[in-house]
This record gives structure tokens, sequence and C-alpha cells, in this order.
């Protein structure tokens, strides 16, 4: 075990470095059990890692070159063998009716807790900033409100806990970083160590114990996974974290994002792989459309989407993806959760608040008639919406999983990538927004703020990316847009400067805002030759994490 004081700067303790500035709650945070406990996991984990990002970079080439995607043949028997079913539904996870999502600051926190969700899916991912600050404040803010703790005082208002015990809020699901990211500011034996694995560890760490004590338990979703062999990493973590803590094997549960199309081929081998610690799957529609675009960037017409608002849940290939999604859930004895509608009440405008409840009514119907068992909102005035739609499906019943199989769903690998059957257009006002709003976000994202209502739509990491992916896509297909005035016009990266330099011309500013730094982001990662995996990739690094790798150069680490 390491001595008492965690290392900062330049000082290394068992091989563990702290690089990032210090921050109210860390020590209380990565105190030296928890740094251990995560040195540990990194070490065993870490080059397997690595290993499974080198596959996804093989399998996008090989999709690149002219591969299509299909069922995998050396998992047929997985698919075909009915008799395997996961781990039973655990307390706090047999209803889960309405989630609410949202970032793990000290106010949402509470609030969160108090909405009168199922279930909370506090996040470390698409809505969160993964600063340093916001890193630790999220596990202090968890800690808090897990032990009924946690108090606010700001704006005028108090916040605490509304009620008793942890079992009378929702439950509570982790969603830690996804496997591409890096937490630059924790280094262990030279290099840095996995954002996933960071937040994965703290939370668990801190509170397995006590969740279990209290009714509940560690509980995660996991975002962004491309393949099974990836859930097969996740089921390692866990089955090695359960040992390293003496927490009984099989009690922590996660969902899994299916939010890649790579994701949607193997979703039976998905579970299947973490059966004893499968909770569900998720149909993260935002990071899905993206995958899409990503994965066929240079396919062709054949693969190119109309406008993001045009990509809508009802268009042929989100219905193949949802309702097989649905069905698989359901034989393998697994809660189908449903996905993010964009849009956001407003307590100022009741006009725009009654557009929103309608369309989120309406999308939550869908999925409740769909078979889903539950589904996710945004903010604490859906909640209603979404619980009154559940109930009325539902009743007294907690869930679909035995009643609505859907057998009736065939899996169909052409109908989960036929692109073409996408009924819309491309416009010149689709490409304003686009731009404008992958701008307006960034900037909340560099001021710490990962998710940001923009004109009335959730805004978040994965939208962003949709932006941002579209505008590549259009540039380097040569597609054609739709002008306002009726013309056409081929999309070119010089009509998308000239459009970002009208679009940001238009940005109200404000002293201290981050508007430049946003705006060259953003077309870093739009207008790049080579087109960049993750938006939050270069940003992070030139913005987040600049201060931790001068720190290790200067001292001899392995840069990140
Ligand atoms: C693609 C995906 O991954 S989807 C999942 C990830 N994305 C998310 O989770 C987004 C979650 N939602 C949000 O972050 C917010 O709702 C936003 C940013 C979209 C809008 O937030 P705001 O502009 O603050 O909304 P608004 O002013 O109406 O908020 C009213 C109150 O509700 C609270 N609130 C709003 N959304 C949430 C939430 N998701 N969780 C908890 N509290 C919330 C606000 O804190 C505020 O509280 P207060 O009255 O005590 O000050
Ligand atoms: O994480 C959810 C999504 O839609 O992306
Ligand atoms: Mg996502």
């Amino acid at each position: 075990m390491m001595t008492l004081q965690t290392s900062f700067g330049d000082s290394t303790l068992n091989g563990v470095r702290v690089l990032g500035d210090p921050v109210p709650g860390q020590r209380e945070i990565l105190t030296p059990e928890a740094i251990d406990f995560l040195a540990a996991l990194h070490r065993a984990m870490e080059p397997r890692r690595r290993e499974l990002m080198g596959l996804r970079e093989e399998r996008r080439d090989r999709i690149a070159g002219g591969a299509t995607l299909d069922f995998l043949p050396e998992t047929r028997k997985v698919r075909e063998d009915a008799s395997w079913h996961v781990a039973p539904l655990a307390p706090g996870l047999k209803d889960r009716r309405v989630e609410i999502t949202g970032p793990v600051d000290r106010k949402m926190t509470i609030n969160a807790m108090n909405s009168g969700a199922r279930g909370w899916l506090a996040d470390f991912e698409d809505s969160s900033t993964p600063s340093w600050e916001n890193v630790i404040a999220g596990q202090v803010n968890l800690r808090d409100a897990i032990r009924g703790t946690i108090s606010l005082s700001a704006g005028g208002k108090e916040y605490q806990l509304n009620g008793e015990a942890l079992t009378d809020h929702p439950t509570i699901n982790v969603r830690p970083r996804g496997l591409h990211l890096m937490e630059d500011r924790i280094e262990v034996d030279g290099s840095p160590v996995s954002g996933a694995l960071t937040d994965f560890a703290l939370y668990f760490f801190h509170n397995a114990k006590e969740l279990m004590a209290r009714g509940r338990g560690p509980y995660f979703y996991l975002p962004k996974t491309e393949s099974h062999l990836e859930a097969r990493w996740w089921n390692c973590v866990f089955v090695r974290a359960q040992d390293l803590l003496a927490v009984p094997q099989g009690t922590v549960r996660a969902t899994v994002l299916i939010e890649t199309i790579t994701a949607a081929f193997e979703m039976e081998e998905i579970l299947y792989q973490l059966r004893n610690h499968a909770a569900g799957l998720n149909a993260g529609r935002w990071d899905y459309i993206f995958s899409i675009i990503k994965t066929f960037r240079d396919r062709g017409a054949d693969f190119v989407l109309p406008d993001r608002s045009e990509v809508t849940m009802t268009q042929p290939m989100m219905r193949a993806y949802t309702e097989l999604l649905v069905r698989t859930c359901h034989r393998r004895g697994a809660s189908a959760i449903g996905g993010m509608a964009a849009q956001i009440p407003s307590r100022k405008d009741a006009e725009a608040n009654a557009a929103a409840l309608e369309k989120v009514r309406a999308d939550k119907s869908r999925e409740a008639g769909d078979g889903f068992d539950g589904s996710w909102v945004a903010h604490p005035d859906l909640v209603p919406v979404a619980m009154e739609v559940f109930d009325g499906v539902l009743g007294e019943e907690p869930n679909q999983i035995r009643t609505r199989r859907r057998e009736d769903v065939v899996p169909d690998a052409a109908a989960l990538i036929d692109v073409r059957s996408t009924v819309g257009s491309i416009t010149e006002r689709g490409l304003r927004t686009n731009i404008e709003v992958g701008i307006r976000y960034l900037e909340s994202w560099l001021r710490g703020n990962g998710a940001a209502a923009i004109h009335n739509l959730m805004e978040d990491a994965a939208t962003a990316e949709i932006s941002r992916s579209q505008l590549w896509q259009w540039v380097n297909a040569g597609s054609t847009a739709k002008l306002t005035d009726g013309g056409e016009r081929t999309v070119t990266r010089e009509w998308v400067q000239q459009l970002t330099d009208e679009e940001f011309a238009a940005i109200e500013r404000t002293e201290g805002d981050r508007f430049d730094d946003a705006r060259e982001v953003f077309t870093s990662v739009a207008l790049a030759e080579e087109f960049p995996d993750f938006l939050t990739l270069p940003a992070y690094e030139r913005f987040l994490s600049a201060e931790a790798r001068a720190r290790r150069e200067a001292t001899g680490g392995t840069p990140a």
C-alpha cells in the first residue's frame, strides 16, 4: 500500500503520479488506497484496451476498403442458443420506466436525485466536460449523494435530498468515459491511465460496499462500445475489481449503450460476454447516427445522410436498430432502455414548452409501444410526461421483458445499414445549423458545461459529433445542398468556411467567452483532411490536459 500522501508533480509513489493541479476534493477521492486500486486495474487491463483500440482501426480500414457489416459467423452459436440469460435484475433495476440523465455537478446531482425518476444516469461522458475539476467533483458529489449528506446553497436556493433513504431516490447508474479517452492527469508507470477506468475505479472503490449496504449496487452504463470483445474487457474489469475489494462476484450491473453501428451487429454477443453482470441495452441514438456517418464516411453517396433534423427515429434504419434491440434484450431477460428525445422544456416560454412536451410524449409513446421497458429524459420537467406514457403501457408491471418478446422482429443485416432509405435532404439551413450549434456547444464544453440547451434542443458531445461529421462527409462526398433561395450548390470546403465566417460573425460575444477556441476546435474536426475519430480528443489534448502533458514531458514520462 502507498504512503499516506498522494503524489503531485514530480514525485512518484508506487509508480503513480498525479499531474493535475490540485482541485477541491482531490485528497478525499485520490486516497492512496483508491489510487492503488486504480493502478492495479490499469496494470492488468491497459495492454488489452490498447489492442482493442487497434482492432477498431483495423475494422474501420476494412470497411473503408469496401467490406460490409454483417452478423459475425464465428459467434453464430451464441445467437442461436436460446438457453442462456443474463443475471437476474438487481435491486433497483427491475422497474426502469423513466431514467433522468445528466452531468454530475452538485446542483444537478441533487436535482436528479429529487426528480422522481426511477433511475439516474450519472454522466461522466456525453454531457460532461472531462476537466480535472469535473472528474474529481463528480466523484465527491456521488459519494455525498449516496451517503445522503449532499447539500448546496446556490442562487438564493437551498438544495438537499428530499428522501430519507437511498432507495427513496432514483437508482444511480454511472456512465464512465468511453474507452478512447485517456485521463492525462494521472499516470501509472509513466503512462496516462484510461478515462473509463478512472471513472469506474474511483466510483467503485468509494461506493460499492456503501451502495450494497443501502439496498442498491455499483451499476454502470457503458458508452460507445464497438464490439463484444470490448464488452469482454469490461467484464474482466468487473471481475477483477470485485475480487480486489472482496465484493461478491456478480454484484456489478452494466447497461451497455448500443450506440455504434458495429455494436448493433453484436448485441447478443455483448450481453453474452457480460451475462453475469448485464442489466440491459440502451438505444443511444445520437452516437449511433454519428457512428454510421463515421464508419461509412468515405463510402460515397449510398451512405450520406440528410440534415440532422431529418434523421428521426422513424426512419427505416433507426426502426430496424431499436426493434432488434428490444427483441435481443427480452430474449435474454435484460431491460431495453430507450434513448434521448432532444427537445428541452422551457420554463420561460409556454408555447415552446408545450411543443417540446408533445414531441417527447410522441417519442416515449413509440418506445413504450415498441416494447421498451423504460426510457431517458434530459430534464426534470420531462419526468412526469415520460412516466405517464410508460405507466399507461406498463400499469403495475415493472417492465415488458416477459410480455413483449418481440419475436416478430427478424434480425436483418441489410436493414441496419440501409442508409439510402432515409428520407430527407441536405440543405443550406442544415449546414448553417451544424456550424452554429457545433461551435456554440464546444464553447459551452470548453467552459466546463458538457450539455447545453441551444434553440430548445439538448446538445451534448454526441450531437456535436453528428454536426461536425456531417459537414466532413458532405464536403468529402461532394454532396449537393438545397439553398434557401431555391437553388442547389455542391458542398465544398470553401463554402463551409464561408458559412462558418457568417455564422460566427452573428454570434453575440461576451467578455471571457471561449468562442475563438470553440471555432478553432470545430473547424479542425469538421474540415480536417483526415477524419478525427472523436472531437473530444483534440479538444481535450489542446485545452484540458496541456498542463499535465507539459509536466510529464518536463519530467521524462511518456507523452499522452
Ligand atoms: C446523447 C446523450 O448521451 S443524452 C444524455 C446526455 N445528455 C444529458 O444528460 C443532458 C442532460 N440535460 C441537461 O444537461 C440540461 O437539461 C440542459 C443543459 C439541456 C438544460 O439545462 P438548463 O438550461 O439548466 O435547463 P433549465 O434552466 O430549464 O433547468 C431548470 C432546472 O432543472 C435542472 N435540471 C435541468 N436538467 C437537469 C438534469 N438533466 N438533471 C438534473 N437537473 C436538471 C436545472 O439544474 C435547473 O435547476 P434549478 O431550478 O434548481 O436551478
Ligand atoms: O448516449 C446516448 C446517445 O444518444 O449518444
Ligand atoms: Mg452517446
